[in-house]
């Protein structure tokens, strides 16, 4: 019988390199600088959590040449026991992909390189367990999702245009097996609507709707939702503190406050394997 696809016994992380608050790409200068040693110890609370929920927790080096290392969901895909090694979208992000693919090596998954002119971040792609919805964004093209289906026969691949925001998951994640969490704006709106359309699965899901779009990236491992705190989205977490779901056993509020102002969230910090 094929495992629960939410239930994981290993992650993968990566360190916050000294050269993020400078150097890590980001879509809109923000006044506010990133504090490295409020960010690293946010990571670290994140990594205790993990170690927490899943067990072992698989560290990669910090790599200071590689400003958004620490963003390991968009050099590979996992499901099940292949690893995807993408092509990451953006130029300065590409060399992340070696340290992964020895990762996942290590880890004993089977391996899948991506080939030109294939791109992809794996923050565009949302597995809801029985299909995957796949972001056209700048970052993955319509290569990148077709060597995805290839890479996972088993599932049906639904592409869904990202037009605002950096990352499909910037904006949808999944809350527990039947329900999308998802943001207020114009995209995620309109990412829901294609989903009900043109998934194949289309009306299976719930949503769990929040204000604000980065609230809305949440871990769902093993039956805990991890999601944006008090601190950080206040309306979105009164949102997910309100909710209740036979599959929800516990809830945990953390703040990603720092990888936040470079368009990271919760679910870019890792990789979850099952
Ligand atoms: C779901 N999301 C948003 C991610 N998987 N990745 C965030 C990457 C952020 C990085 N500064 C960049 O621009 O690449
Ligand atoms: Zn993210």
């Amino acid at each position: 019988m094929a495992a629960n696809p939410f239930t994981y016994t290993k992650a993968v992380v990566c360190g916050i390199p000294a050269s993020l608050p400078a150097t890590a790409l980001r879509m809109e200068e923000t006044d506010e600088p990133v504090d490295l040693g409020k960010a690293r110890q946010q990571h670290e609370d994140y990594l205790q959590v993990l170690t927490e929920l899943v067990g072992e927790v698989h560290v990669i080096p910090t790599d200071e040449r590689y400003p958004d290392c620490v963003f390991v969901e968009d050099p590979v895909v996992v499901c099940g026991d292949t690893a995807l090694i993408t092509i990451p979208g953006h130029e300065s992000r590409r060399g992340e992909t070696v340290a992964m693919k020895e990762a996942m090596e290590k880890i004993g998954l089977k391996i899948v390189e991506m080939l030109d002119p294939g791109r992809m971040d794996g923050g565009d792609v949302l597995f809801t367990g029985k299909e995957f919805f796949v972001g056209q964004s700048q970052r993955t093209n319509k290569h990148g999702l077709q060597q995805l289906a290839a890479a996972f026969p088993n599932f049906p691949v639904t592409g869904i245009p990202v037009r605002e925001g950096l990352h499909l998951k910037s904006f949808l994640s999944m809350a527990t097996p039947n329900h999308i969490a998802m943001g207020s704006s114009s995209a995620a709106l309109d990412a829901k609507q294609l989903i009900e359309t043109e998934g194949k699965f289309k009306y299976s899901y719930r949503y769990l709707q929040v204000p604000d779009d980065i609230g809305a990236n949440c871990l769902y491992i093993n039956g805990t939702i991890v999601h944006a705190n008090n601190e950080t989205f206040p309306k979105s977490c009164k949102v997910f503190e309100k909710f209740v779901d036979a599959d929800v056993k516990a809830k945990i509020a953390l703040s990603a406050s720092e990888v936040n102002k470079v368009d990271g969230c919760f679910t870019c910090c890792s990789v979850l394997i099952n």
